[in-house]
């Protein structure tokens, strides 16, 4: 080891030489890094420098930078509020439309609510958000009430919180349906001062004030009213009257806002009242119950709105947060009381009705009587239809309501929702109306309009003096009820519904008869009011199984006292329906009718028991325009073949109608010829026949002094036997012996003329006729071979002188001659038809006192009272027979057993 050190040791100067090349290297490397700095510091120097020159520049680009980033954001700012603000303005619009949103200048004293008034209320505009920047338009600040909220308002200032709950009090009433607020102002301080501005509305009951002592029995009927509420309105099934409001569309109870105005010098709540307050605030929402308070605490679990008014008219509420609110200048207060003047005025007057349309179904005819008739008339106070109905319970109805009550009106009603529903196959109206007017023509075709109801079968105006018209038309109805019987019989059917399924082929409609001031058809002691009554007991018990019902309507008491007396017919009229100060209709001990305003009805359909009442609100159904178009609608869909109905109009005279075609030649011959008087009063408006066969007595006495009507009875017959008889096979003669009929004996000379051999005779020619026709039918002539011969004699006793002269010894006098005529005649074709003017000339002409009538079989009487007819009437006095203009009675001995009315036609020249 110490060898190889020796070996390796190195010199000295190898170490100098190694430290010098060591130190020359340092040198060079400290020379190398200096020159580096030396650089790197001169492009330091130099890059500071520029960075020096270049700076003030940059500094402008970064701040211009800057200033277009922030103008850019603040444009977009004012982009994004004046959005936000537009957005929130039409929220707010939406939120309080209308009255509850509009600004008072809009307001006009007597302004009656909008239309749009309806079930859910907005929220209430108490002023504007202050914003910034201002907005164009400011946006209304809105608080919660109805439905929604308790309201809590606290400020300084008593007066101007006192003025803003009534400004929100206003707006909240008009722009919910007039009277569904109801207000308590609980105000001991003031006294119902603080609120004074709405006291209009008093009067209607929409708003009260209570003084110190009022608290507790307001929050107890508060309390009491919330739980009727829960258990009988919203029953379990609805959440809230909201709900309920929404669901179905009617509200049936109203709103109620008590509001509490704390006495500052008071004392403090009660435990009760506290605990009861806080009942109320907790649950009163759903119910439709708030609270507006000032001055007392409300439950702080209740939905409770804050508003707190500040100095300066501005306020905070809990809805708009941060936001301060400017609040509304308070309404003037000629605006506040005109406004619930107009507003208590409608309250009292109560809401519109429902509209006429609202009777009627979507589709028409969709309906099946066989089990009933139901129809809606109006509205209930539930706001929902009241329907009548006719089936086998109740079966018959009883209306009435004095002049002017509506009663008319109400028919108009009932019968629309009834046409619209169901079809002619399935309901026959029979429309009689004893009143003078013309309520029920509008359903018959008129001049004006062709259009007719299609189930309409009959209708009946100015009946008034026509009391046999309305027996016709029982008798009628007894028939068909006879009818319907034997059908029932045979398929074994007990009612119209077992009948109809058994018989489905079969024509059996529910038949209405509606006979308005019926009173009039049982107001005499006669025998047409006995066999009326008679038949509507009939009809009253058993239509009721055979769908036959009837509606007597009557404005006046002793209508409904002419029944009252007859229990057994009235009983059976279970449906009532009395209109406003009606008497007696319902029953003795039901005055509901007293109290009812206009435009209602009370409608029983139990006998008139009071707790069956119902009361309903009914539509104008009298605009005649709408009517059309519905009789029109109708009209259109009838059955193809639909008969119109038969229109009897009391007032005007029948048109002589038109007759079938002549029958075979050998009929007239065998049975004789059938000769028209006149219109019977039935309900199809047969003509009044005389048929003139070879029977003794054929001859009829047209007696009386209206010679127009004489005429029209001769001329209707005349007509009727030249056209039955083929041209040329009958021989007429006409005597004209009166100029009062000169015009009529003209007409009817010249339409046989026209046909037949038709000779004209005057005075003159009187006896020589006579005379030829008494050698004609002398015995020994041969009677089955004679053509016949009509003699018409206008006014025959107007030559009464004549008649009686004797020619001569031996020779028969005209009287004798004529006696011949009337005696013989008929045996052989040859009939008499004559005019007398009065019963004591015919019997001059057939002989003088004592003279027999039986050659006259038949006559028909005009200004003739009943006892003057009895010499020629089989019972004892005569007919009951009263004289009157347009009406007659005719008689014929070969078929009558009572006389009957008819009507002249009216016959065309
Ligand atoms: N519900 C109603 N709504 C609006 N107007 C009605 C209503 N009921 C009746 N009216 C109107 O009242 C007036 C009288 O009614 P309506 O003719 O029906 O009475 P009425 O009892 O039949 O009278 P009258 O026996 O004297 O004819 C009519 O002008 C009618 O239009």
């Amino acid at each position: 080891m110490a060898e190889q050190d020796a070996a390796t040791a190195p010199t000295s100067r190898g170490i100098v030489a190694a430290v010098r090349r060591e130190l020359a290297a340092a040198r060079h490397a400290a020379r190398a890094s200096l020159a580096a700095t030396v650089a790197a510091r001169t492009a330091a120097l130099a890059q500071l420098d520029a960075v020096r020159r270049s700076a003030p520049v940059r500094r402008d680009e970064l701040l211009s930078t800057r200033d277009t980033a922030l103008a850019e954001a603040r444009a977009r700012r004012e982009r994004e509020t004046v959005k936000l603000g537009r957005g929130l303005l039409t929220l707010a619009e939406a939120a309080a439309p209308g009255t509850a949103g509009s600004p008072w200048a809009s307001w006009r004293p007597g302004m009656r609510p909008e239309p749009q008034a309806g079930l859910t209320p907005g929220l209430l505009r108490i002023g504007w958000l202050v914003q910034e920047p201002a907005p164009d338009a400011p946006v209304p600040a809105l608080v919660p009430l109805l439905d929604t909220a308790h309201l809590s308002v606290s400020g300084d200032g008593t007066a101007a919180v006192d003025a803003l709950i009534g400004a929100m009090l206003l707006r909240a009433l008009a722009s919910v349906p007039p009277g569904s607020l109801r207000i308590s102002v609980y105000d001991p301080g003031r006294l119902g001062g603080a609120l004074a501005g709405l006291a209009p509305l008093a009067p209607a009951g929409l708003i009260s004030y209570l003084g110190p002592g009022g608290l507790a029995p307001l929050l107890d009927d508060l309390a009491e009213q919330i739980r009727r509420i829960n258990e009988n309105v919203l029953g379990g099934v609805y959440l809230s009257v909201a709900e309920l409001a929404a669901e179905t569309g009617r509200r049936p109870e109203p709103w109620r806002v008590a509001v509490l105005l704390a006495d500052p010098n008071g004392t403090d709540l009660s435990k009760a009242e506290r605990a009861q307050l806080d009942r109320v605030a907790r649950t009163g929402v759903a119910a439709g119950v708030h609270l507006i308070s000032r001055g007392f605490g409300l439950a702080p679990d209740a939905d409770v709105e804050t508003i707190a008014l500040r100095a300066g008219g501005t306020a905070r509420t809990s809805l708009t947060g941060e936001i301060p609110v400017r609040l509304d200048a308070p309404p003037g207060a000629a605006l506040v009381t005109g406004v619930c003047r107009a507003l208590a005025e409608q309250a009292t007057a109560g809401p519109p009705p429902v509209p006429f349309a609202a009777l009627l179904p979507d589709e028409i005819w969709q309906q099946s009587s066989a089990e009933a008739l139901r129809a809606p008339i109006g509205e209930g106070t539930d706001g929902r239809l009241v329907e009548l109905v006719l089936g086998d319970d109740p079966p018959h109805a009883l209306i009435g309501g004095p002049s002017g009550s509506g009663k008319t009106n109400l028919i108009y009603c009932w019968l629309a929702a009834l046409a619209t529903r169901y079809s002619p196959g399935e309901l026959s109206l029979y429309l009689l109306d004893f009143k003078e007017g013309v309520s029920f023509a509008r359903f018959a075709p008129g001049t004006r309009d062709p259009s007719w109801l299609p189930q309409v079968r009959l209708v009946g105006v100015n009946v008034n003096s026509d009391r046999e018209f309305g027996l016709a038309l029982l008798r009628h109805l007894a028939e068909e009820l006879k009818r319907r019987a034997a059908a029932a019989k045979q398929h074994e059917a007990t009612k119209l519904a077992e009948l109809r399924a058994e018989d489905p082929a079969g024509d059996w409609p529910r038949i209405v008869a509606v006979i308005d001031e019926f009173q009039v058809l049982l107001g005499a002691r006669d025998a047409v009011t006995s066999e009326a009554v008679d038949l509507l007991e009939d009809l009253a018990r058993r239509g009721r199984s055979q769908g036959i019902h009837l509606v007597l309507a009557s404005q006046d008491v002793s209508g409904i006292e002419a029944l009252w007396g007859r229990s057994g017919l009235v009983s059976q009229f279970t449906l009532r329906i009395a209109l406003p100060k009606a008497r007696r209709i319902l029953s003795d001990v039901n005055l509901a009718a007293e109290l009812i305003p206009r435009c209602h009805a009370v409608v029983n359909a139990d006998s008139g028991v009071p707790s069956a009442n119902t009361i309903v609100r009914l539509p104008d159904a009298g605009d005649r325009a709408t009517w059309l178009g519905l009789q029109e609608q109708l009209w259109a869909a009838r059955p193809e073949g639909a008969e119109p109905p038969r229109l009897f109009d009391g007032d005007s005279r029948p048109l002589f109608p038109l007759l079938p075609p002549p029958p075979a030649p050998e009929l007239p011959a065998a049975i004789g010829a059938v000769a028209l008087l006149g219109e019977t009063i039935d309900v199809t408006g047969r003509p009044a026949t005389l048929r003139l066969n070879r029977a003794p007595g054929r001859n009829l006495a047209v007696l009386g002094t209206r010679a127009d009507e004489a005429c029209a009875v001769l001329l209707a017959a005349g007509h009727a036997l030249g056209s039955q008889h083929t041209a040329g096979s009958a021989r007429f003669s006409v005597l004209c012996l009166d100029s009062d009929a000169t015009t009529a004996a003209k007409s009817l000379h010249a339409v046989l003329d026209a046909r037949h051999r038709c000779d004209w005779y005057d005075a003159d020619g009187v006896t020589g006729l006579l005379a030829e026709l008494a050698g004609s039918t002398g015995e020994g002539h041969d009677d089955a071979t004679a053509s016949p011969h009509y003699v018409f004699a206008f006014a025959l006793d107007a030559v009464a002188a004549r008649l009686a002269a004797k020619p001569g010894p031996g020779l028969p006098s005209g009287h004798e001659l004529l006696r011949t005529v009337l005696t013989r005649g008929p045996e052989r074709r040859t009939h008499l038809l004559g005019w007398w003017r009065t019963v004591a000339r015919l019997r001059d002409d057939l002989g003088g006192p004592g003279a027999r009538f039986d050659a006259i079989g038949a006559w028909v009487a005009l200004d003739v009272h009943g006892p003057e007819l009895s010499a020629l009437y089989p019972q004892p006095g005569g007919p009951a027979w009263y004289p009157r203009l347009n009406r007659a009675l005719h008689f014929d001995r070969a078929v009558h057993q009572r006389a009957q009315i008819i009507i002249p036609y009216e016959v065309a020249p």
